[in-house]
């Protein structure tokens, strides 16, 4: 999916979070967008998802205006989001069995995905049973089973220690490069950055060279 934002103003009452944003990501591509806290990464995630109305341009998805949620439009948060009393395949399946997918195959789909982020042994254990990036790659399945077209990622890592986050990093760009699904994945943090960008965007900076000393002069202001 091709995302195209022309004009963009949004934000949250009277006082515009990001003003007269301009940002094209190609069909397949991993763009990372930086910046310091505060400064509307999250922001622009929400108007992609649909989630916030905007107030002056445009968010065009595949050449058609967002004006709500959809389906092929997934966002992961740093927060896992998985019910504590579902166990890891159960809560995979759950928004294939709300999207309609026969329990055959939405198991078989969760049970791939599981496997796919090296959870095959874990599909009975409950997300409390699990540690804090397993939790993270139950997320990811079940983001991914439900086949999106475009994934939203808004510092998904943010709490997991350095060992695991590479691992997860690693995971993600592997999984998104052979799906060939479109990513914009916000991240203050510049290695995570450096590490996972195709391009690499810093609000109010504009596009930056994915080179760590230019992503942080440009954070950095
Ligand atoms: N629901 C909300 N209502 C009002 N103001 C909000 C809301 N959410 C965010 N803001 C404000 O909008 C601005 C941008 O927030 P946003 O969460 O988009 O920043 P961010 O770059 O993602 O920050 P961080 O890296 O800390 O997550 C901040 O000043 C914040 O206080």
């Amino acid at each position: 999916m091709s995302v195209v934002i022309e004009g963009l103003t949004a934000g949250y009452g009277r006082t515009p979070v990001l003003r007269d944003l301009d940002l094209v990501v190609a069909p397949g591509e991993l763009l990372v967008v930086a910046g310091p806290s505060g400064c509307g990464k999250s922001t622009l995630l929400r108007a992609v998802a649909g989630l916030l109305p905007i107030t002056a341009g445009r968010v065009l998805v595949d050449g058609e205006p967002v004006r709500g949620t959809s389906r092929d439009r997934a966002v992961v948060f740093q927060e896992d989001g998985l019910l504590p009393w579902r166990n890891a395949l159960r809560n995979v399946e759950l928004p294939l069995a709300l999207g309609g997918v026969g329990r055959p195959e939405r198991r078989a789909r969760a049970r791939a995905w599981l496997a796919r982020v090296g959870l095959a042994d874990f599909e009975r254990y409950l997300p409390r049973e699990l540690s804090g990036g397993m939790r993270q790659r139950v997320q990811l399945a079940r983001t991914l089973a439900q086949g999106p077209k475009l994934v939203l990622m808004d510092e998904p890592f943010g709490a997991l220690d350095a060992q695991t986050r590479a691992a997860m990093q690693e995971l993600v760009v592997e999984v998104l490069r052979e799906t060939g699904t479109t990513t914009i994945f916000v991240t203050h943090d510049v290695d995570e950055a450096v590490r996972l960008g195709d391009r690499v965007v810093v609000l109010g900076a504009g596009e930056v060279d994915v080179r760590r000393e230019a992503i942080l002069a440009a954070v950095m202001g």
